[in-house]
């Protein structure tokens, strides 16, 4: 059966073409399986056919050849345009579809915009009374003001405990008193902080009577609403160029004993009365809940990132003819190349169970906040916060690497920034550091595990959540052949013992004498270990959930190819914990390598259509090598010819320099 978009295939590269006619699975369906429905998949096309019609949305010129001021102007731009089309382009007011919208037109490299949207408004919609709602939500939602959220000062990231920003609470008139005290205080690198936004969520130590309460989440206005000047005792501005997101105005602030009125501190769960007693939340993290949204969102963005790398490598592997097989009349695609596939494939498959993952994410926090907001529920907040810390370290590396990966697997090509995958690694590697550094969240993960450890040694394994349940699973003989279920097994068996092992280590060293912070740095590594396995198990589960409920036929077809590879790659990749602890024999590891490469061969006339489904528009790719017609090297060329300097045939720099050294050479 062939499944080739006539419309679409008509002047393509036919190498491109050949890969459509060879798929065995619809690419709508599948978006339907990425997309979480059918409903939200038909909506992209939809948004996507009607960005294509504007033409003001189409990009001016290669991003790749702007400045910084003209990325951020652009932006802006395509945000205006965007703003007078809102209403007809989006159902106002949906996240995912405002999300789609941004991410085609405006792109990954920010805009003012990201943190009002990511950060801002969902502070507002989880920190502020009902009255501060009414007062604030209302003109973010429409625009009116832009905001951002500025937590992380020069001196603190990780350690919120230790943000130095103080705000003072003076009961005489009811006010709180914002203040920078020292430098390392500042304010240093939210997003959109430095020249766009003019209010701002600010996280400062809350002080009452000479009593800290930490941090708590304030609104504040930065700039006048007409001159947009920033107000006096505020010190704001941009920290300047960056590894990518250059697109985005981070900035630095400090304040010089700024008022604010009390109402300005966010008072859904907690309160400062007009007198300064204060009420405590239902929850003591209950203000870090920003956090946890955009965590929560991080397996799905990352994956959406890993995505557009391999559309790009996938594609360009497809028309990159390079040596020789059997034929030796034609050079081959370099797609299929074992080692080729062997570098994308796995890729492939982790996108798809970050993005599984990452619905299942999204609408867990979703639940939470309901909850909370509801009922005053705050039960489930420690088991999302320790999944979410696991999960957006596990999968901002893999993502990381994935698409270093991707990018050599397209040569000297993969090298330019014409591919554009060199700017989505160094947006998605930013994911390693925000949100909270990689190694931090790992050990907030590994909390939990040693907390459930300790359960089931104190012999109370009812109390474990269903997430740590396999934590009690006896050792047993598992046959490979069986399929992802004894895979399971093997992971759970391989995850436990390292969770006990990282727990023995860090008792033996309290036993020993060692406090438990100094005990805990000695086990870190171990822990962090431990984290990493009992993710990557969740993420394993997710994908078999996953492929195990869909009805059409084809689509599981192609996914279960690709759940296998995932399976076996994932546990040859930690085969030597299992190794070591006589989990796996030598047997086992080559059945697991045998499977692997035939998954490989199973794979491969999918591949195009697999990432074909993402139904990135070139205009959300942005990438010449990753185009859907596949037309390489024209594009190539003509985008060199755009480089400015290719805009006049003898540089300054000749004239200047080289001309006159060559002829003084010449004497
Ligand atoms: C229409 C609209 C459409 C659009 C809508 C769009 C929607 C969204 C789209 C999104 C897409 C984005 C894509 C691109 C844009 C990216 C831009 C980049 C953004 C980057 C922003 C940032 O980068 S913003 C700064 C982040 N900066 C951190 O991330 C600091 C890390 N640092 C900590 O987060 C704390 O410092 C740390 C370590 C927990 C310790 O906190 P701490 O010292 O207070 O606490 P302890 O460690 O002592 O822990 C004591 C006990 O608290 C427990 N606990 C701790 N946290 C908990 C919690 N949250 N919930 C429950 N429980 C918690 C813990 O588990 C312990 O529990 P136990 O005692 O039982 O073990
Ligand atoms: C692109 C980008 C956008 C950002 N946007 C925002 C924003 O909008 N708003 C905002 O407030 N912030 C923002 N940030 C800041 C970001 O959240 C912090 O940089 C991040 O939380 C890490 O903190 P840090 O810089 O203090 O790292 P550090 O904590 O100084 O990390 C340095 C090293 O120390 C290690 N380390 C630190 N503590 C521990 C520990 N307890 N145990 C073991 N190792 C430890 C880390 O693992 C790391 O290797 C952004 C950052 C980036 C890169």
């Amino acid at each position: 059966m062939s499944f080739l978009n006539k419309e679409i295939c008509d002047g393509d590269n036919p190498d491109l073409t050949e890969e459509r006619r060879t798929a065995t699975f619809d690419t709508d369906r599948m978006a339907q399986v990425i997309y979480g429905s059918e409903k939200f998949a038909a909506r992209r096309r939809q948004i996507t056919k009607s960005i294509s019609r504007i033409p003001a949305l189409q990009d001016t010129k290669p991003l790749a050849f702007m400045t910084r001021e003209e990325k951020i102007t652009e932006a802006c731009r395509e945000l205006d345009v965007l703003s007078d089309h809102w209403e007809q382009l989006i159902y106002v007011n949906d996240e995912e579809e405002a999300l789609h919208l941004h991410r085609e037109v405006i792109g990954m490299e920010g805009h003012p915009f990201a943190l009002h949207e990511t950060m801002f408004i969902p502070t507002l919609v989880s920190q502020a009374s009902d009255e501060q709602q009414e007062k604030w939500l209302g003109r973010a939602r429409k625009r009116e003001i832009i905001g951002c959220y500025a937590q992380t000062e020069l001196g603190h990231g990780s350690n919120l405990r230790k943000l130095e920003t103080t705000a003072t609470y003076s009961p005489s008139t009811q006010e709180f008193i914002l203040h920078t005290p020292t430098i390392t205080a500042l304010k240093w690198w939210p997003g959109a902080l430095g020249k766009s936004s003019n209010y701002a969520i600010v996280m400062a130590d809350l002080v009452i009577k000479n009593k800290s309460y930490g941090p708590h989440p304030f609104i504040v206005q930065l700039r006048d609403e007409k001159t947009h000047q920033p107000l006096p005792g505020i010190t704001v501005g941009d920290i300047g160029p960056k590894m990518a997101f250059n697109g985005a105005d981070n900035g630095f602030l400090g304040f010089d004993h700024f008022r604010i009125p009390r109402g300005n501190l966010l008072m859904r769960h907690n309160r400062v009365e007009p007198d300064g007693s204060y009420l405590k939340p239902p929850h003591a993290k209950i203000g870090y809940s920003s956090m946890v949204k955009v965590r929560s969102r991080m397996a799905m963005d990352q994956g959406l990132f890993m995505a557009q790398a391999l559309v790009i490598a996938v594609r360009y592997s497809a028309v990159r003819r390079q040596g020789f097989l059997e034929d030796k009349s034609q050079e081959v695609k370099v797609l299929d190349y074992q080692t080729q596939q062997h570098r994308l494939f796995p890729s492939i498959a982790r996108v798809y169970a970050f993005i599984f993952c990452g619905l299942e994410t999204i609408q867990l926090y979703e639940k939470l906040i309901l909850d909370v907001n509801k009922n005053g529920d705050t039960s489930g907040m420690a088991d999302l916060h320790s999944l979410t810390s696991g999960l957006k370290s596990v999968v901002t590396h893999f993502t990381g690497q994935g698409i270093e990966q991707a990018r050599m697997a397209c040569g000297g090509h993969g090298y330019s920034m014409a591919s554009y995958i060199s700017e989505i690694y160094g947006v998605a590697v930013a994911g390693c550091t925000y949100e909270g550094e990689n190694m931090v969240m790992l050990l907030q993960c590994a909390r939990a595990l040693v907390k459930a450890v300790e359960l089931v040694e104190e012999g109370h394994p009812e109390k474990l959540s269903p997430m740590m349940a396999y934590l009690t699973k006896p050792s047993v003989t598992v046959d490979l052949t069986v399929g992802p279920e004894a895979y399971v097994k093997i992971f759970q068996l391989i995850a436990k013992k390292q969770a006990f092992k990282a727990t023995e280590q860090l008792h033996k060293f309290m036993v020993a004498g060692d406090s438990r912070d100094v005990a805990w740095n000695k086990s870190a590594v171990e822990l962090t270990k431990a984290s990493r396995l009992h993710t990557r198990l969740y993420i394993l589960k997710t994908f078999i959930r996953r492929v195990e409920s869909i009805t059409d036929i084809s689509v599981k077809a192609a996914l279960t190819d690709l759940l296998n590879l995932h399976l076996n790659y994932e546990l040859l990749d930690v085969a030597s914990y299992a190794l070591a602890d006589g989990i796996m024999s030598s047997t086992q590891m080559d059945f697991i390598k045998n499977q692997l490469y035939s998954s490989l061969e199973k794979i491969r006339p999918n591949a195009v259509s697999l990432m074909d489904s993402f139904q990135f528009s070139d205009l959300q790719l942005r990438s010449v090598l990753g185009r859907r017609d596949g037309h390489v090297y024209q594009n190539l060329f003509e985008w060199a010819k755009s480089s400015p300097l290719n805009q006049s045939e003898v540089l300054p720099s000749v004239t200047q320099y080289l001309k006159p050294m060559m002829e003084k050479s010449k004497l």
